[in-house]
């Protein structure tokens, strides 16, 4: 992700936001359209470190009708208009880069059916993500996609995003998940995409296209998801090493032994320290962990699945293999690996967080890499994240300014790493602002002007979500 920037783009005009903010009271209503202090500033950050970008305006619509009524208004006006969910995001996608219109999808937060006998959901943008796990869970059906944010992320961020989260290495991602969406384009047109069966080919696959676009092709307002039967049993360990480069041997030589753990989640030894500030006992002295959780339906087959995982990271060199106990013990090791990105900001003022994915079998090989890089540069690099998938989020934490050029450095460095191993610059946080000027490191121009030319060709304006993954086409 690119340091935050003092970056100022062009913004509308006031009397045109004047005449926006009547025109959006017309077709809303006037608690619907807010434009107090405190609401912008809430609604002019995520959790990126891209700045701080407030709206002219924030609209809250209640009904498809109201997302479509808002996205006509400002096209007519020629007003930008950027949807938002729980403003979780991690590059930057939701902020409202050009000033204008925020349009929240929070108040469409309804949970609409869920069927067991086929497997399937049908929500609203703005539902909370865990409530919906919840929510289907009590049905005994499971949704696996679990972005670190699950507690408040919404599920219509999590389509915008494509999000992803530990359980992907098992199960997959949000795209994996979503086979119906009702959408509204750019231009305030509302089509059903999709199906709700759990095949089909009939057509282009326009969800696997709008799911992940990072809201720059319209928003979604009802979202069909395929379930999967709750696994009856969870089985989780804590697996302590005395330096990152034996976990990383060890998680690449599970994952060719035969067994598919539904986690395997890399902490070094700066995301142990950091955690471990906050009260949670790792052991002293630990170089590594890694949390790996298996599932299924045998719980006897589980234990085995353990034992044979421990035993592989014991001769990989694990210094021991804790189980949980139960579902309490289990439970405090996800909230420590919750808490590891937050924690990591105690330990410097600044963070940067990335959010590299390599090929499998180059685990071993980025984690020694970014470990030589962050002693050259004399960077304090933590390393942690979803390594069972290749998916790491590497944090540059540094002290002020003045350091600043170093972390440009190291952020070019670690992205050309990735991409020489055959990675990608984003697994699950999206390109959005923070990463857009290092796009081109990873996709060819033909294929990044296929990209705009979709973009232009669903949103010819530009006024949808501008400045977000290659520079708007236009400016009215
Ligand atoms: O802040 C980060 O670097 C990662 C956030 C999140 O994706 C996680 O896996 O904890
Ligand atoms: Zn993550």
């Amino acid at each position: 992700m690119s340091l935050p920037s003092e970056r100022t783009f062009p913004r509308p005009d006031p009397s045109l936001m004047e005449r926006a903010h009547t025109a959006l009271v017309a077709v809303l209503s006037a608690g619907q359209v807010r434009r107090d202090a405190p609401t912008l500033e809430s609604y002019a950050r995520d959790e990126s470190d891209s700045g701080v970008y407030p709206p002219d305006l924030v609209v809250f619509p209640e009904d498809t009708a109201q997302v479509s009524a808002v996205f006509r208004t400002c096209q007519a006006l020629g007003v930008p208009f950027t949807p938002c969910g729980a403003r979780s995001g991690k590059s930057g996608g939701s902020l409202p880069l050009r000033g204008g219109v925020a349009v929240s999808l929070e108040r469409m937060n309804r949970i609409l059916s869920v069927s067991v006998e086929d497997l399937t959901a049908v929500a609203q943008p703005g539902v909370i993500t865990g409530d919906f796990m919840k929510a289907v869970e009590a049905q005994g059906l499971f949704y696996p996609p679990d972005p670190n944010s699950w507690e408040f992320c919404t599920l219509g961020g999590n389509v915008a995003e494509n999000a992803g989260g530990p359980r992907a290495l098992k199960y997959g991602v949000t795209r994996d998940y979503i086979i119906g969406l009702e959408w509204v384009l750019p231009s305030g047109e509302v089509l059903r995409v999709g199906r709700r069966t759990l095949k089909g080919v009939a057509g282009y696959d326009l969800v696997g296209l709008f799911v992940g676009s990072e809201g720059t092709l319209g928003v979604a307002t009802e979202i069909t998801v395929q379930l999967v039967p709750r696994p009856r049993y969870v089985k989780t360990a804590l697996v302590v090493f005395d330096s990152v480069y034996a976990a990383a041997h060890a998680i690449t030589a599970v994952l060719t032994a035969g067994i598919l753990p539904r986690t395997l989640e890399l902490l070094d030894d700066t995301a142990l320290h950091a955690v471990r500030h906050r009260g949670f006992p790792f052991p002293e002295g630990a170089g590594a962990a890694v949390i790996a959780e298996v599932d299924g339906n045998v719980e006897e087959g589980l234990f085995a699945e353990l034992t044979q995982l421990g035993e592989i990271c014991e001769r990989e060199g694990a210094r021991e293999v804790l189980v949980a106990q139960d579902e309490s013990q289990r439970e405090r090791l996800w909230t420590a690996r919750r808490l590891v990105s937050p924690a990591l900001r105690a330990l410097k003022p600044h963070k940067i967080s990335e959010d590299i994915a390599v090929p499998r079998s180059r685990i071993p090989d980025i984690i020694r890499a970014l470990k030589d890089m962050g002693e050259e540069l004399g960077l304090l690099v933590a390393t942690y994240g979803h390594a069972g998938d290749g998916n790491l989020h590497a944090n540059l934490l540094y002290d002020g300014p003045h350091q600043r050029a170093l972390v440009e450095k190291g952020i070019q460095r670690m992205l050309e790493l990735t991409v020489a191993m055959g990675g990608t610059i984003t697994g699950e946080h999206g390109v959005g602002h923070a990463k857009r000027e290092y796009l081109a490191m990873e996709q060819a121009e033909g294929v990044l002007a296929l990209q705009r030319r979709l973009k232009e060709f669903f949103d010819p304006s530009g006024l949808l979500n501008p400045e977000k993954i290659f520079p708007a086409p236009k400016w009215p």
